[in-house]
């Protein structure tokens, strides 16, 4: 298994064979239908491109109130479990750390992009943070500990594994762009990326 190392950011090329990713996608469609995506707004007001869901122990939420994790989906309804999967995955790359509490689902149409920011609503951040690309490529930005700087960019690809873990922790990133129509795997097309992390 190849390893790609971009500034402090581990890449994974290909880490979930096309099998792999297709049964990823049939526990997302339960998951989905349990906690549906929603559209979160920042908590000035300004709706999110992406759409978000998430499965395990919290949920991390945007809305007029602020960031955080939350225990139930906003239905009210619990999150569902995290898929086995991906608890493999994380035990396999990053063995040392806790169990992961969260894993975010974050999905981009072709139009949509995160802005460059931190992860850092987590109690503990020298757990690592473990991120997995489906569907459509996406271009991934890497930056540095501060706001602005040099940075560089790769493009994501269905059944990428990024791992940030020690500077890349708290290095900024974000997507710039998503390419349309880059794969098949979804249904309605786009990209799915799951970000799994310990909260507490
Ligand atoms: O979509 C991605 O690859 C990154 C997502 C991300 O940075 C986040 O959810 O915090
Ligand atoms: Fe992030």
């Amino acid at each position: 298994m190849t390893l790609l190392r971009v500034r402090d950011f581990e890449i994974h090329p290909g880490f979930f064979t096309p099998d792999a990713q297709a049964r990823l996608v049939a526990d997302l469609r339960r998951i989905l239908a349990q906690a549906p995506l929603v559209q979160p707004v920042t908590p000035r007001g300004t709706p999110m491109s992406v759409r978000m869901s998430a499965a395990g122990t919290y949920g991390w939420i945007s809305d007029r109130k602020g960031y955080r994790y939350e225990p139930v989906h906003p239905s009210g309804v619990p999150w569902p479990a995290i898929p086995d999967t991906l608890l493999a995955m994380w035990q396999s790359l990053v063995p040392d750390a806790r169990a992961p509490e969260c894993c975010l689902i974050n999905w981009y149409d072709a139009s949509a992009k995160m802005g460059m920011h931190q992860d850092r609503d987590e109690a503990d951040l020298s757990q690592p943070v473990v991120s997995v690309s489906l569907g459509d490529e996406a271009l991934f930005r890497m930056g540095n500990q501060t706001r602005g700087g040099k940075t560089e960019s790769v493009w994501l690809r269905s059944g990428d594994v990024v791992v940030m873990q020690g500077a890349a922790r708290t290095a900024y990133h974000g997507i710039d762009r998503v390419r349309a129509d880059t794969s098949t795997l979804l249904p309605k097309g786009g990209r799915i990326n799951l970000t799994l992390r310990v909260v507490t």
